[in-house]
Formats: structure tokens, C-alpha cells, sequence
């Protein structure tokens, strides 16, 4: 359980970002990570190092979802289009036929300089969890190469953050460098339709939700969110704080996993996502509320040992467990023919 805050914290990551930043400086920013992280668990990075902004990451991920449909769903995984051979990695539509309170669309990449030649086939495992990305047509979506950038660079921000917290965790400096080799962390592109203003909540009312109380599982989350606002944080009290968008901020928050790994002195705190309201010029701007988490997750083999346990996770069966829970990881997650019940009724 985090502390009772009433807002987030704001670290300032320029020292990560500096060649010359002294040892004081990146020792006081490890001290401050582990502060955050031991509490909260939820801040807001600043000044971190990476070659985009808001305006082109989120330029980038409009122009992927105002892709059309059809072309959109020729991404599907698996669950929702089982002649495809994607299982892990692609794009997820909105399901209106399940609970109302997670709609949204995502696409999802991994690691983009992944070998995948060594790896099982995807035909003797339910999900491939390190199968490679699906593209667009580059007729269609030019900015896989940024993309695959920008993964790259939110990779090494997370893997510097993580190297900061060995210390104050009591550990070896060079304690999580193994993690990394084949790393599984996932870049998600999220589209957050909005809804309409008679389904959003009075005064009184309990809050209508995109996105259901959850932790993430992994080691940790880097977060880039539009201005819409919505994220919310559960603090000890039980309140649920507002997160809203800090210009040139990234969310960072702690997983499951790391919350595990650290014999709970960090924690994996529980949030949500409001429904967006209808946009004010609804009949130019049809979209909702865009966010890109970035899941850092150590490799399939990777063994993590977790603090007060029966025995170290390998993380490929970690993630297996809990994918098996999700419904859109089902072999037939039941959308094509519940989306035809909606749409096709006749
Ligand atoms: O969209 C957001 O702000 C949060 C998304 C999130 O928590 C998640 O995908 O795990
Ligand atoms: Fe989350």
C-alpha cells in the first residue's frame, strides 16, 4: 500500500540525460528514485533525455489509429481474428461487448532489433510472447522507423532508471544488467474513445471508467499522456488523485514485479483511467484520450529473484500466468461474433 499523498511528486532526470553529470548529482537522483517509488510509487519524470516531444509522439499515434478499420484490423491479434499468427504483438480493437469500463483501442510493439530466429514457434506456444511486430503498410502508417526510435530510447531511459535503484536497493551495482538480455518490454499505443456526455457520471454518481483499477505487472511503467487528463492514483486513504498532464512530463510508476523484487519497500500502486468527455468540436475531432506506456520487462529467461518467496519468477511464465486471465488473450476472445450481434443484428 503507498502512503497518503495528495498529489505526485516531480523528479528532474537531467543528470541521466548529461555527459558530465557528477556522482553527486546521479547519487542524489538514485536516492530521490528510491524516495518516490518507496512511497507513491507514481511521479512525474522531468527533463528526461529523448529526441521526441508531446506534439510528434502523439502526431504519430493519432495518425495510427485515424488509420480506417479495416486496414487497422488486418493487425489483429489472434483473439480477435484467428487466421492471424500474431498472439502478443498488434493492434487490439475496442470491445463493446464486454464491461463498459475498459473501452479502448491499442497497438502494441516489442523490441524492434529483437533476433527471433532463436525463439519457440509460435505454433507450439498459446501466446508467442516473443514473436515479432506487426507493421502497416508503409503506404499507409510512415512512422514505424520513429517508433521503433522512440521504443529504442525509452528502453535505455527505463534500463538507467533501473540501474540507479540497485544501490539504495542494497544491491550489486551492475545487479539488473542480466534482466535486460531479450528484453520483453512492450510499447503500447492507447486510443480512449470518448464517451457521450449523457453515459458520463453526476456530481454523486460513481466515476464512469476506460480503464478498470489495475497495477502493472512488469518492472516498471513510463508513461506519455495527451492533455485530456483522467489518470487517477490511489493513495493509502483510499482516495483515488488526479494525475492530470504536467507539459513535457512522463508518468513513471512501479510493477508488480519490481514491488516483489524489492521485498515490497517499493510499491505497485493501484490506478485508473476517467472516461474522456466528447472533444468540443466533436464533428472535426472524433478521438478521445491518447496515451503510450511503455511496460519495461526483463527477457523470457530472464530469472528474477523476488524477496521473501518461495523461489526465483522466471518472467516467461509469470507473464504466461497472467495473460491466461486476460480476456483478449482467450484463443477466441468471442469479438467477431459479439461485434456482429451489436452491429449486425438482422
Ligand atoms: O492511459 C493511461 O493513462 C494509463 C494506462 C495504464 O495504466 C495501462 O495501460 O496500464
Ligand atoms: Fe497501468
Amino acid at each position: 500500500m503507498s502512503t497518503n499523498f495528495s498529489s505526485l511528486p516531480v523528479v528532474d532526470v537531467s543528470a541521466l540525460g548529461a555527459s558530465g553529470a557528477s556522482t553527486q548529482d546521479t547519487t542524489e537522483l538514485s536516492q530521490k528514485l528510491y524516495d518516490v517509488f518507496a512511497t507513491t510509487g507514481f511521479a512525474y519524470l522531468v527533463n528526461a533525455p529523448l529526441s521526441f516531444n508531446h506534439d510528434e509522439v502523439f502526431d504519430l499515434t493519432r495518425e495510427f489509429f485515424a488509420l480506417p478499420q479495416d486496414r487497422k484490423m488486418k493487425l489483429a491479434k489472434k483473439s480477435f481474428r484467428p487466421g492471424h499468427y500474431n498472439t502478443y504483438r498488434g493492434y487490439f480493437p475496442t470491445q463493446p461487448h464486454l464491461t463498459p469500463d475498459n473501452l479502448k483501442e491499442g497497438f502494441e510493439i516489442g523490441n524492434p532489433t529483437a533476433d527471433h530466429g532463436t525463439r519457440i514457434p509460435a505454433s507450439t506456444q498459446k501466446i508467442n510472447i516473443s514473436e515479432p511486430n506487426v507493421w502497416p503498410d508503409r503506404q499507409i502508417f510512415s512512422k514505424q522507423e520513429r517508433l521503433e526510435e522512440m521504443y529504442n530510447e525509452l528502453q535505455s531511459l527505463a534500463s538507467k532508471l533501473l540501474s540507479l535503484l540497485a544501490v539504495p536497493l542494497g544491491k550489486e551495482t551492475d545487479f539488473f544488467d542480466s534482466w535486460l538480455d531479450d528484453s520483453l518490454s512492450t510499447l503500447r499505443l492507447l486510443h480512449y474513445p470518448p464517451v457521450t456526455q449523457t453515459a458520463l457520471p453526476g456530481p454523486d454518481e460513481a466515476a464512469r471508467l476506460s480503464c478498470s483499477p489495475h497495477t502493472d505487472s512488469g518492472i516498471l511503467t513510463l508513461l506519455h499522456q495527451d492533455t485530456t487528463g483522467g489518470l487517477e492514483v490511489l493513495n493509502a486513504a483510499g482516495e483515488w488523485i488526479a494525475a492530470p498532464y504536467i507539459p513535457g512530463s512522463i508518468v513513471v510508476n512501479i510493477g508488480d514485479l519490481m514491488a516483489r523484487v524489492s521485498g515490497s519497500r517499493f510499491k505497485a500502486t493501484m490506478h485508473r483511467v476517467r472516461a474522456p468527455p466528447p472533444k468540443p468540436d466533436a464533428a472535426n475531432d472524433r478521438f478521445g484520450r491518447f496515451s503510450i506506456p511503455f511496460f519495461f520487462e526483463p527477457g523470457e529467461a530472464c530469472s528474477v529473484p523476488v524477496e521473501g518467496d518461495e523461489g526465483p519468477v522466471v518472467y516467461g511464465e509469470y507473464v504466461r500466468t497472467k495473460m491466461a486471465t486476460f480476456v483478449e488473450f482467450q484463443e477466441d476472445s468471442g469479438y467477431d461474433t459479439a461485434i456482429r450481434r451489436i452491429y449486425e443484428p438482422y
